[in-house]
């Protein structure tokens, strides 16, 4: 293999036996992640996302396993690593940051004691280094590295505060791999804006892959290298940023588009993607975004379409992608925003 990834995952499929039945969560997922190198993962409620992140830290829920597919770490597969191997990775190669910071956040401890704890966990140094660390640590996150900070309680930050110091403390272990879940969905656009750009700046400092999952497709466009799209537990479409914003093929990356405040021409009501996702206890055959997409085909109801290749770095699990399929082209409002887009990309270069 001529490219290093620090994390593989192949063909992943994940069920949950539940009392309603079995849930096939994950279905068939390939994501690769490489130094530097940031995968925004979007999709609407219950399409997999979060089960993605917590396969990739060993979190199965109750019920859940693997039941097809591999997660790789430094190309070994999980299952291979023994628990001491496991735990230490876990512990060192990847970290998590969370909607809510408070997830990561030891309420009645100080920060700089629980940074510190961290740090000494992590990277097995005296408590006297840990704390000279636990400074420069929320510094680089943008808290004044004082003795005054380091005393003081979470309750005593604001949200974003918070989230500034879960990430200190997802950065404590200099983790390969940082899953972002949702990180900015509870703060105001504003600070969402500053956590944003602090990540970015921490990538280029330490070199991460980033997972950032998150439902906000705009969000994601300031940050991802590429996008995989995902709905009802598959990827359906994933690209470079670039190719998602300028050259969408699914009707779901559409759909997702449309609804996009950004792409909304003014005069119009807001798109919103009509229906919900399918339950995926017993999901029916087929490609399972057929039953809300006005695009269907009759193909789409008996078998899941393959992955066709579009670039490289484009590949859309589609059947409209086939040779045999009739010309079905994007909506008109989309092309036209596209349009607008490949202007601006021009303006720039
Ligand atoms: N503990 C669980 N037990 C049974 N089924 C679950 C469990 N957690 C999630 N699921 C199911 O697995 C599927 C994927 O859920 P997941 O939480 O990964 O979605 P998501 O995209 O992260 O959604 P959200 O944006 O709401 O977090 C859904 O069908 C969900 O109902």
């Amino acid at each position: 293999m001529s490219e290093e990834y620090i994390a593989r995952v192949e063909n992943l499929h994940i069920h949950i036996k539940t009392q309603a039945g079995m849930v096939e969560a994950v279905r068939g997922v390939d994501l690769n992640f490489k130094a530097h190198q940031t995968i925004g993962l979007i999709g609407e409620s219950g399409s997999g996302k979060s089960m993605m992140a917590r396969t990739l830290l060993g979190l199965l829920p109750a019920g859940g396993s693997i039941v097809e597919g591999h997660v790789y770490y430094n190309e070994k597969p999980v299952e291979q690593y023994t628990d001491k191997e496991w735990r230490s990775l876990r512990g060192k190669e990847i970290a998590m940051i969370f909607q809510d910071p408070m997830h990561a956040l030891n309420p009645i401890m100080s920060i700089g004691k629980q940074l510190s704890e961290a740090i000494v966990l992590s990277q097995q140094v005296s408590w006297k280094e840990a704390k000279s660390q636990a400074l420069i640590y929320l510094e680089k996150v943008g808290i004044e590295p004082t003795m005054e900070r380091y005393h003081s309680y979470p309750h005593q930050y604001s949200g974003g505060m918070r989230q500034r110091i879960a990430i200190a403390m997802a950065l404590s272990s200099k983790p390969k791999l940082l899953i972002c879940d949702e990180p900015t969905t509870a703060l105001d656009v504003s600070t969402q804006a500053q956590i944003i750009d602090l990540i970015i700046a921490l990538q280029k400092e330490y070199a991460m892959a980033i997972l950032f999952i998150s439902h906000d497709l705009s969000l994601v466009s300031q940050m991802a290298d590429e996008i995989a799209i995902m709905y009802a537990g598959r990827i359906v479409e994933h690209a470079s940023t670039k190719e998602i914003f300028l050259q969408p093929k699914h009707p779901y990356t559409w759909a997702l588009l449309s609804a996009m405040v950004d792409f909304q021409p003014k005069s119009e009501m807001l798109y919103t993607i009509e229906g919900t996702p399918p339950l995926l206890v017993n999901p029916p055959k087929g490609d399972l975004f057929a039953y809300r997409s006005e695009f269907a085909l009759d193909i789409d109801f008996e078998e899941d379409p393959p992955f066709f290749t579009v670039s490289p770095t484009h590949r859309v699990a589609s059947w409209l992608l086939d040779e045999r399929a009739p010309a079905i082209a994007m909506p008109a409002h989309l092309t036209h925003q596209i349009q607008k887009l490949r202007i601006m990309e021009k303006k720039h270069e």
